[in-house]
């Protein structure tokens, strides 16, 4: 994990024409190296104050995805950085495993459901450097969002607070804690489940705290989605590493039949990983909004090879 960390500021401070080398395509601009200005289309006030590298992290692909992407994009000098975030996205690919199958555990689903579910996803790396800003009331490092994947497993640097979820009407500082990993339920695992479940589980070592925001349907057993942001400040550089776990591509994403009956119908449609995640980018702004809108969208769109929740 600390390798890992202090990577981020080797390849951000970087001169720019280096980091170039790993700039996205025209048709995913915040893929692979994205600097200043981007990701400002996602948010409509307060843009963001970050410059990202984002990467695939395919778990049914060869052993050395992350490792090459590296060389292939960057050069041999990047060689063993590479191998420090193949290692990475491994271990973190195991962990999300197991906590998946604890959470299906959990809601009475057979364990090896969603192991298997998510066992040939194409998950995203992230690595977020937040550099100091002269005026930092008027950005964000990362604007207000609920993450549109399945669980997002964060580790932030040591030392600079920045993380903040929003939990009984109040932003709260989610504070680092060396060794800690925040996992944060996303959207997709949301659907999922049907339930608005949205919890943030701190790992911290071996023991597991367990953080969520309770609301209104805390009276009939259910949670409601935690909505997070980064801040900046005027001082302190800061690093935060994302692994978004994510189903296949092409997948499409249906809750198990055995949480769906009568009491709990169907609440979204089918849709594959790859709909949603196409529809961030070209429709919608990041919020926590994004799931109910896309559904809106999907339902009224012309698509008709999917099927749609049963009646109620
Ligand atoms: C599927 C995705 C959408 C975002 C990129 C990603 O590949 C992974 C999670 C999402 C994101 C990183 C969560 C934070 C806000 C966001 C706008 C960003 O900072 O880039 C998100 C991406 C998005 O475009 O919605
Ligand atoms: O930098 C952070 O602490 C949070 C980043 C985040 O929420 C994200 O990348 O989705
Ligand atoms: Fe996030």
């Amino acid at each position: 994990m600390q390798a890992a960390m202090n990577c981020i500021p080797r390849f951000f401070t970087l001169p720019l024409s280096d980091k170039l080398k790993a700039r996205g395509n025209p048709l995913c601009r915040n893929w692979g190296y994205a600097g200043a200005g981007a990701h400002s289309d996602r948010f409509t006030a307060n843009l963001p104050w970050k410059e990202t590298l984002s990467f695939g992290s395919d778990s049914a692909s060869s052993d050395s995805m992350v490792a090459d992407y590296f060389v292939s994009t960057l050069g041999d000098g990047f060689r063993e950085m590479g191998a420090v975030y193949q290692k990475y996205c491994e271990a973190m690919m195991k962990l999300a495993l197991s906590i998946m199958e604890l959470l299906g555990m959990s809601l009475g689903v057979d364990r090896a459901h969603f192991r298997e579910f998510f066992g040939d996803g194409n998950s995203i790396m992230r690595l977020n450097y937040y550099p100091p800003c002269q005026e930092p009331e008027l950005t964000f490092g990362t604007g207000p969002h609920c993450d549109p994947t399945s669980i997002t497993i964060l580790l932030q640097q040591d030392e600079v607070d920045g993380l903040e979820v929003f939990s009984r009407g109040e932003w709260r500082v989610v504070r680092p804690a060396r060794g800690a990993l925040i996992v944060n339920i996303g959207d997709t695992f949301m659907v999922t489940h049907i339930s608005l479940i949205n919890l943030c589980l701190f790992l911290l070592l071996h023991e597991i705290y367990v953080l969520y925001r309770a609301n209104n349907a805390l009276t009939n057993g259910m949670y409601k989605s935690c909505l997070h942001r980064a801040v900046v400040n005027k001082v302190k550089e800061r690093s935060s590493l994302a692994f978004f776990l994510c189903p296949r591509i092409n997948r499409v994403v249906r809750p198990p039949e055995c949480l769906v009956n009568e009491e709990n119908p169907r609440k979204y449609p089918d849709f594959t990983w790859a709909e949603l995640f196409d529809f961030t980018q070209k429709h919608y702004r990041a919020d926590m909004e994004t799931l109910p809108t896309f559904t809106h969208w999907l339902l009224s769109s012309s698509r008709s090879h999917y099927s749609h929740p049963s009646p109620p």
